[in-house]
């Protein structure tokens, strides 16, 4: 039908073209032309192409406008936030999450044993259970309501370089106000802040450089630490005067900076007493490890630099590192490590780099001198740093300004000796401690006499502090008392670390007697094996 047409169409062209050119008559052309049209307008297929082209035109033009429409709306009602792994706010907001009930709902999910260190686990029973939490899956996108507003998560990794990936976690919020973002972030730190109360949490460099969150750890007691009378005080007065006199410090031109030298024999509290000072400041601990492998001088800088306002940066066993006698500038793997440093005894509050290793750092002397208080040195810091060996450090790392305050760790006296029995095998210890702190080194026959605090609900915020554990054998407070000053009078003055002393109540954890009298004994050997290893 349509061919027909068509022939008919070019059948009257030839005709017209044939007719024009023999009698070139205007008028009788311009009826052809008409016919021609008209001919080709009655044509149906004609048509339809053009329904179509206005059709088609009329869609891609819609498609337009909502596209830019979708746009507008994104940029109007839509909010991305992208957090980065090693940013404090990544731990806030994936710990928010995984509080939230979506969870109990969601089809795919990453179940995680990992529990932000939040949760001192002290009082569980049911470790297993309370260990697991569940997470938004990897390279997924999951959805949940948050007063209102609809938010997508997402979380991804990408690669960094050949060697590493980084985790990203993103949020997309609907929501015309970007004032929710700023509720949904206050809300989570505010809950990350609760759950760290009773932990420190613990950071070490990645292998890009970059902190990252290690581990945290339950708050040691300060009370739990036992010392000469007077070094726990001066140390936790001096750090809070510090962190409150940023403004003196401003007002006078001194970088707002304090360093604390502990020195002295292994196993004797030092990094247990900064582990437990960082909990009553409420200060997170940043390890350096100079003989990380790949540290060299501008990386140490960068990462001293990189370390937040308050925060506790520590340096353990320094003299390992360097020593006197090295020249400014020779790398610190040029010298041996000290003998002393292989006989380090295994603490919970040792925070052991992965990456340490003495083979590849390349930190100088005068690198590290830079870094600590050079222009990118952070202010707010405290600075820790440890050793065994307080003689061999250079006097230009130990100088005020680097290290402004000295406080030496001995072999247990036998005040520490009595104390140590009395935090092993007395439910109270810490009440009794804190009373110690006041009256120095007398320990007051009426001590024995006093009630226990945990009895008593007045003295709560106390308790909190004490060392808290059921009673494990059947003696009575005096008996314990009693027993403790015997063990005392057997342990002679300054040879024994604190960690040995505890080495050996551990073997007798409930039996307090026996642990009495097999002391004198352990003595004899514990002496008779420091001779054959000399
Ligand atoms: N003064 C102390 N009071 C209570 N416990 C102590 C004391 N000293 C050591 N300990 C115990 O001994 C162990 C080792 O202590 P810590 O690691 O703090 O010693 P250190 O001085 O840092 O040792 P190193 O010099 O080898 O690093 C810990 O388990 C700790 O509980």
């Amino acid at each position: 039908m349509s061919l027909q047409a068509l022939t008919s169409v070019f059948n009257a062209t030839a005709s017209a073209t044939a007719h024009t050119a023999s009698n070139n008559s205007l008028p009788s052309a311009t009826n052809d032309f008409h016919t021609l049209i008209s001919t080709v307008l009655s044509l149906s297929a004609l048509r339809d192409w053009l329904k179509l082209f206005v059709v088609g035109g009329l869609l891609e033009w819609c498609r337009r406008y909502f596209s830019s429409f979708r746009d507008w709306v994104m940029g109007a009602f839509w909010i991305t936030a992208s957090f980065d792994a090693n940013d404090d706010s990544y731990q806030w907001v994936l710990y928010w999450i995984s509080r939230h009930p979506v969870w109990d709902r969601a089809r795919t999910i990453e179940v995680s044993t990992r529990d932000f260190g939040l949760e001192s686990r002290e009082d569980d029973d049911n470790e297993t259970a309370s260990k697991i939490s569940y997470l938004p899956s990897m390279n997924n996108t999951h959805s949940l309501w948050y007063r209102g507003h609809y938010i997508t998560v997402a979380r991804e990794e990408k690669n960094e370089n050949v060697w590493t990936t980084k985790e990203y976690l993103s949020l997309g919020i609907l929501a015309r106000n970007r004032g929710v973002l700023q509720e949904l972030l206050e809300e989570a730190r505010e809950a990350y802040k609760a759950a760290v109360e009773k932990v420190i949490s613990i950071y070490a460099a990645d292998t890009s450089g970059d902190w990252t969150f290690m581990t945290s750890r339950p708050k040691r007691p300060l009370s739990s630490i036992i010392l000469d009378p007077g070094i726990k005080e001066t140390l936790l007065n001096d750090a809070r005067d510090f962190l409150s006199s940023r403004k003196w410090y401003t007002d006078r031109g001194i970088p707002f900076r304090r360093g604390y030298l502990l020195y002295g024999a292994p196993g004797s509290g030092k990094t247990s007493m900064i582990q437990s000072i960082a909990g009553e400041l409420g200060l997170n601990v940043y390890i350096v490890t100079l003989s990380r492998v790949g540290m060299d001088d501008s990386s140490l800088n960068e990462l001293i630099s990189n370390m937040p306002r308050r925060c506790i940066a520590l340096m353990e066993d320094i003299d390992a590192a360097f020593t006197t006698g090295i020249t400014r500038d020779l790398p610190s793997d040029a010298q041996p490590r000290r003998d002393g440093d292989d006989s380090k005894e295994d603490s919970p509050g040792r925070h052991e780099d992965p990456a340490r290793s003495d083979a590849g750092s390349r930190v100088t002397l005068s690198g590290l001198l830079n870094a600590l208080d050079g222009i990118g040195a952070q202010e707010g810091r405290i600075l820790f740093a440890t050793t065994n060996n307080y003689k061999a450090l250079d006097p230009a790392l130990c100088r005020p300004g680097r290290m402004d305050l000295h406080l030496e760790f001995r072999l247990s006296s036998r005040h520490q000796a009595e104390s140590l029995y009395k935090c092993f095998y007395l439910p109270d210890f810490g009440a009794d401690e804190s009373d110690d702190a006041g009256e120095g080194d007398e320990e007051g026959a009426g001590a024995s006499e006093k009630t226990p605090l945990l009895a008593d609900p007045k003295h709560n915020t106390v308790s909190s502090q004490t060392i808290q554990h059921a009673p494990i054998h059947d003696l009575s407070r005096r008996e314990v008392l009693e027993l403790a000053m015997r063990f005392a009078e057997m342990i002679p003055e300054r040879e024994f670390s604190m960690a040995s002393l505890q080495g050996y109540l551990m073997m007798y954890k409930n039996r307090p007697r026996q642990a009495v009298e097999d002391a004198s004994s352990w003595v004899e050997k514990e002496r008779a094996a420091k001779r054959e290893r000399r």
